[in-house]
Order: structure tokens, then C-alpha cells, then sequence
């Protein structure tokens, strides 16, 4: 259901407000091969996690009394003017999500004055998108072959069909490993190509077990003949065959000094060169050094090297040391108009969004890009307004504050009911009191990997406080009747009774059940801890202590009380 908005926003599909509710309709509706190779991050998913939560560490800070009635949200890029500070980054195979594909795409950001990325293994040629962009800024990004021929083609026809810039994926020497694309055994339904490779490079990714046809049978030789490059002694092999993404896309021979200033000769001065996935500021001055025209700092949403800082908690390293002399973009964990302002205001001069438009497309096609372009950009101006700001180019890191908080505390709300949920059972851990019996349930119910790192923050953050883990035991019951809830809260009722029973062990079931609050013993231990430390008040205040033998007496009196 689509109404009219008031105050001059966009007109609202009621059942779609933010990118949140997008990615939700979109995972209904995509099929498990697609969803999962659209949705995943590589190895426990961490930094693509990451990604999001690192918006979470910055609060704006609002400047009021400015006029603000008119907020002015585009840039200027490749000479063209762009709607919003944020384009649409590339991502392979997008008629997976919706027939539109990659043209949808293509025609949404031309209706919203939004730049695009084309990945090379796009399911759409580069000339058809160049036409639908037309004078819409369209930028090619590159995985630079190991045979020069591929790469070389490629960049011709881009150059002929206008585009404005190659952005040199960087951050792919080999292939994240993706696990769900392992397990799905992923290909490409056979209705569809990789289109940017003649026929002689066409990849066969087609499911060749269904049909016989001659055509498919060729096709079934091709692929068998796809193979990755590798090192043979000390001679390397390129990959031969059929152009794959997973035979030909992964180079691990590129390199600053032969590569970089290939691309320049191959591409300037029609179009500029760029590096995508640059995460260091060292890498950033590389870039500086060898002439290359900006840099995306990206982590290939997550999909590549797990563990790698987020792209947010990146930048600023990145932007200090490039020092404005070419421009910084960023990719990344974007989902809403406020992470873009959040992302200027740390030095960034443009964000890209990779999957919220795979989302958009699976929703709705072209319709569904133009939606989410909308919403970010009717976000983008809002945050502008509220933070007081009239123009891009004034959002600064006057307008952000980052807070030094705990991570349960800066977590995104999906992540808040398994933090409640998770983080006692590591306090309790941490003041083993309980041997390893949390830790075992901890294990089974959130997976190894996520409680060992959400032990060690713990324990970094207990260090950076300079606490101990010297929890009582009532706290420890109280931490893990918190638990108890949050995981009632979730859903996880087997485990929420199983977690109940360990504690029941423990601590008696009268302790649980005040912890829980249904027991009228629920004050008396109180009232019991207060009688007793009257006592001690008044104890102390007549010297009984002084006079007792034993550890605590002896404590006081060596402190002279
Ligand atoms: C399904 C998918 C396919 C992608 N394909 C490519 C690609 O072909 N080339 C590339 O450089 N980056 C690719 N990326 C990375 C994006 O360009 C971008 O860096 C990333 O999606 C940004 O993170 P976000 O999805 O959280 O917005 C892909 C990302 C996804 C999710």
C-alpha cells in the first residue's frame, strides 16, 4: 500500500519503511541458494556484523537555531550531480534476485540521480547497463585477470560504452570463505549467464546434470575445463578455461607496482582508476603514491577476510593519512540516512550500499531499488536537517561523538536480545562458580565461536575497567535468571527451562525463584543483610574487631582503624 506523504517526502509504502523492514521482505521472498549468497558474510560472519554495529559506537550531536528549511543532500561526482552522497556498489548476479537484474538497477538510480557500480559478473552486459544509465554516472568494477586478454576486452568496451571510472577490487587475492555457498553447492540457475564474457570465455554455470542438449553438453566441457590459477614450482599457471567467478575473479599476483600502473595506461584518460577494498592507512598512502584516482574503503561487505576491522572503525585511519588529496569513499554496513551522515562526519565523501538494493530488487524489481533509494535519501535529509546541517560538505566530526561503551550496550537490537541473553552466562563463567556447566550451555546454544569472542571482549573490557570477575554467587544467580528471560524473550524455551535447572542445582530452587521475583522470601535475604550489617556497624564502632583473632581483625588493625 503505497500514500502520499505530507511535507514534500517521498509517498510511503506502508509495508516497507525502513531498509530493516526491506531486508525482512526480501529474505521471504528470495529463494535459500540466493539468499544465503546475498546474505552471507565469510567465516562466523563477525565483520559483516561489524560492519553494521560500528554506527552504534557514534552518537550525532545536534546543532539547532540554523534554518533548516531548506536542506540541500547532493554532491558532486564524476562531474555529475548526485541526488544523495551514496551510490549503489556492485554486486555480481543480480537477476538472481528479480528479472530486473542489474537493468532495474541501472533505470532506479537513473530515476533517482544516484551513481552506479557494475560488477563484472554482472548477469546484464555492460553495454545494456551503459544504455539504461545513460547520462547517469556508471562506474565498472574490475577483478583484474590474471590473463591480461580478459581484462583487456573488458576495459575497451567499458571505455567505449561511457563509463566513468574501473574500480579495481583489491581485496581478493583469494575467495572469502563463504560456507553456506559451499554447502549450497552454488551455481547459477540456467536461464541465466555471467554476460560479460563472449562465448568462447563464457563461464558454464548453468545446472548441466538436467538437459542434454548439444548446447549443454558444450557447456558441461567448458566448465569441466574451468580451472584457478596456481603456482607450479616456481612457474605460475594463470587459470585456464571458461571465465568463472570462482576460477578466474581470485588473483593473487596483483601487485601496486606492475598492476596499477597497467590499469592507468589501459584505462586513462577516458576513465579513472580507483581501488575498492583498501582498509588500512598504508595501503591508503600506496594508493596516493601510485596515482590512482580514489578509494573505496570496503571489506567486500564482509565476504572476504573475516576478522578484518569494520569499514566505519577503518576510515579514519584512511582518511587521516590520505589527507584530501583524492577522494575516500566507504561501503559497508549502511542501513540507514544516519550511518551515511556518521560516515561523512568521520571524513568519508560518499557511501555505497551493496545489498539493501539486492533487497530492493528482490521486493520489487526496479521498483523495489527506487524504494530503498528513497528511503535512504528522504533518512539522509531528515538527519541533515535534525543534526543542523543545510549542506554536505559541512557535515564534520564536529557532529559526532563516539561513546565508550560497553558492546552489549552499542549492539543493534537483533544483536541486544542474544547479548542480554549471552553476556551472564559469561559473567557467571568468568567468576566460576559453576565449573564448566554454563560454559557447556553457553557452547550449545550460541556456538563456540560466538561465546569464546564474547568472552574475551568481556575479559578485554573487564581489563580496560580494571575489574575482577568477583561476582557473588547471588549475582551470579541473578545474571543467569536475566539469561533465563532474555532467552524466554527469544523464543528459546527448552533452553531457557534447561538453563533454569543448572542454576536450580546451583543455588536452590527457592534462591531461582526470588531471583525471579515469584517468591515472598524475596525480601529476606535483604532484610537478613541489612540486620547483619547494622551489626557489624555498631561492631566495629565499639572495637569488637580489634579484639577478634582471625584474619579480618587483624586486617583492620594492621590498617591502623
Ligand atoms: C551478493 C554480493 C555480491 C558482491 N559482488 C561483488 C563483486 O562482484 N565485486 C565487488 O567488488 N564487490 C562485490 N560485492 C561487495 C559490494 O560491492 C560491497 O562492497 C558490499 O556489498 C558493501 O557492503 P553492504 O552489502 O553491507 O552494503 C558483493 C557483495 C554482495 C553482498
Amino acid at each position: 500500500m503505497v500514500i502520499k506523504n505530507i511535507e514534500g517526502q517521498s509517498d510511503h509504502d506502508l509495508n516497507c519503511l525502513n531498509i530493516n523492514e526491506l531486508e525482512k521482505h526480501a529474505y521471504n521472498i528470495m529463494d535459500k541458494q540466493t539468499r544465503d549468497y546475498y546474505n552471507e558474510g565469510a567465516d562466523s560472519g563477525s565483520t559483516l556484523r561489524e560492519n553494521i554495529e560500528a554506527f552504534g559506537k557514534y552518537r550525532i550531536r545536534p546543532r539547532v537555531l540554523r534554518d533548516v528549511s531548506s536542506v540541500d543532500t547532493s554532491v558532486e561526482l564524476f562531474g555529475h550531480t548526485n541526488s544523495i552522497p551514496m551510490g549503489v556498489a556492485p554486486t555480481a548476479m543480480q537477476r538472481l534476485a528479480h528479472p530486473d537484474g542489474e537493468l532495474g538497477t541501472a533505470r532506479a538510480c537513473k530515476n533517482m540521480k544516484v551513481a552506479m557500480g557494475l560488477s563484472s559478473f554482472a548477469t546484464t552486459t555492460l553495454e545494456d547497463v551503459a544504455d539504461a544509465s545513460g547520462d547517469n554516472p556508471h562506474v565498472l568494477q574490475l577483478y583484474l585477470f590474471e590473463s591480461r586478454d580478459h581484462s583487456h576486452k573488458l576495459i575497451q568496451r567499458a571505455k567505449k560504452a561511457g563509463y566513468k571510472a574501473v574500480f579495481l577490487t583489491v581485496d581478493t587475492p583469494f575467495l572469502g570463505r563463504r560456507n553456506l555457498e559451499i554447502r549450497n553447492q552454488f551455481k547459477l540457475p540456467p536461464h541465466l549467464k555471467i554476460a560479460n564474457f563472449t562465448e568462447d570465455e563464457e563461464p558454464a554455470l548453468g545446472d548441466e546434470q538436467t538437459s542434454n542438449s548439444p548446447n549443454q553438453a558444450r557447456q558441461r566441457k567448458q566448465k569441466a575445463a574451468s580451472k584457478a590459477g596456481y603456482h607450479d614450482g616456481e612457474k605460475r599457471v594463470n587459470p585456464t578455461g571458461p571465465i568463472t567467478f570462482h576460477s578466474h575473479a581470485p588473483n593473487p599476483t596483483l601487485s601496486w607496482e606492475r598492476d596499477i600502473e597497467w590499469l592507468k595506461q589501459e584505462c586513462c584518460p577516458e576513465m579513472e582508476v580507483w581501488v575498492k577494498g583498501i582498509a588500512t592507512g598504508e595501503d591508503a598512502l600506496l594508493a596516493v603514491h601510485h596515482g590512482v584516482s580514489g578509494i573505496v574503503v570496503s571489506n567486500h561487505g564482509g565476504r572476504q577476510l573475516n576478522g578484518a576491522l569494520a569499514t566505519l572503525d577503518a576510515l579514519p585511519e584512511v582518511v587521516e593519512a590520505v589527507q584530501g588529496k583524492i577522494p575516500v569513499h566507504v561501503d559497508g554496513g549502511i542501513r540507514h540516512g544516519t550511518d551515511v551522515f556518521k560516515a561523512l562526519a568521520l571524513g568519508a565523501d560518499f557511501c555505497w550500499v551493496g545489498r539493501p538494493a539486492l533487497w530492493g530488487l528482490a521486493y520489487k524489481g526496479q521498483a523495489g531499488v527506487e524504494l530503498m533509494l528513497r528511503l535512504l535519501s528522504d533518512e539522509i535529509k531528515l538527519c541533515m536537517g535534525l543534526a543542523g546541517v543545510t549542506k554536505v560538505q559541512d557535515i564534520s566530526k564536529d557532529y559526532l561523538v563516539k561513546l565508550i561503551m560497553p558492546a552489549a550496550l552499542t549492539a543493534t537490537p537483533a544483536v541486544d536480545a542474544k547479548q542480554r541473553a549471552l553476556l551472564p552466562l559469561v559473567n557467571a563463567v568468568i567468576s566460576g562458580h559453576l565449573g564448566t556447566k554454563v560454559e557447556d550451555f553457553a557452547k550449545t546454544v550460541f556456538g563456540t565461536a560466538t561465546y569464546d569472542e564474547a568472552l574475551t571482549a568481556r575479559k578485554a573490557e573487564m581489563q580496560g575497567m580494571q575489574v575482577n570477575g568477583a561476582w557473588g554467587s547471588t549475582g551470579v544467580c541473578t545474571g543467569l535468571m536475566r539469561s533465563y528471560v532474555a532467552l524466554k524473550g527469544m523464543g528459546e524455551t527448552a533452553n531457557a527451562e534447561e538453563l533454569k535447572q543448572i542454576a536450580v542445582d546451583a543455588f536452590l530452587a527457592d534462591t531461582v525463584a526470588v531471583e525471579l521475583g515469584v517468591s515472598r522470601r524475596a525480601t529476606r535475604p535483604t532484610s537478613m543483610v541489612k540486620r547483619w550489617t547494622r551489626l557489624c556497624l555498631l561492631a566495629r564502632r565499639w572495637g569488637v574487631f580489634s579484639r577478634i583473632r582471625g584474619p579480618y581483625g587483624q586486617q583492620r588493625q594492621r590498617s591502623g582503624r
